[in-house]
């Protein structure tokens, strides 16, 4: 368990913990973080084996971290792009953030997600891999369109439901919700650019 104690977010969740705070960076910083991200940083499309046939991902990522914050997904091993002042403001604003609500937090990796339109989109998945531990905080960063991220309970003992997550939020996903629970990004008829961070910590 962790000593939660709820200073300006709304709990979607009580346990496991599932929490969202708002206006992170604010007005300019959030808007400029948005732009700057979708220009500077090289966005990738990596193709996936799934079922023995190969398709591009549908929406385009970057992986970034510290050096050492080194990953194995699909087989191979990724070296993270070395950290984008934007992507370590949010980190800070987020450290912070959790910080001043009794939540201690350390990220030394995050995988950005940028999701061109409605259709673009992230299937079902727990963030799960070895390399985070048992037991992982995930901290997610919305920033343009606002989408709601789906979760799911694994042995089908509760109820799905959706977090919406506006411009400039920030969701955590306290310990236990990678076991217990699935989330997805599901298309809908929402225009617009979204990117995401979702900050983690890889244990080297
Ligand atoms: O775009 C999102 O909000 C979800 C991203 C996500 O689930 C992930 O990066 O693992
Ligand atoms: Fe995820």
């Amino acid at each position: 368990m962790i000593d939660y104690r709820p200073v300006g977010g709304a709990m979607l969740l009580a346990e496991p913990l599932v929490v969202r705070f708002d206006a992170l960076l604010g007005e300019p910083a959030a808007g400029r973080a948005l732009e700057r991200l979708d220009r500077e940083l090289d966005w990738q499309r990596p193709r996936l084996r799934l079922y023995g046939r190969e398709h591009p991902i549908p929406r385009r990522q970057v992986w970034m971290g510290d050096t050492e914050a080194r990953y194995r997904y699909s087989g191979s091993d990724f070296s993270p792009e070395t950290w984008h002042p934007e992507a370590s403001r949010l980190r800070d604003a987020v450290i912070a953030r959790l910080a001043a609500a009794g939540i201690r937090a350390d990220f030394n990796s995050v995988l950005l997600n940028r999701y061109a339109g409605g259709e673009e989109r992230m299937g079902w998945h727990g963030d799960d891999e070895p390399e985070l531990g048992p037991d992982p905080l995930v901290a997610a960063v919305s920033l343009g369109a606002e989408r709601p991220l789906r979760f799911r309970w694994k042995k089908r003992d509760g109820e799905a439901f959706n977090a919406w997550l506006p411009h400039d939020s920030l969701l955590l996903m306290g310990p236990g919700v990678q076991r217990r629970l699935q989330h997805a990004l599901l298309p809908r008829r929402i225009p617009g650019l979204r990117i995401s961070l979702t900050f983690r910590r890889i244990i080297p």
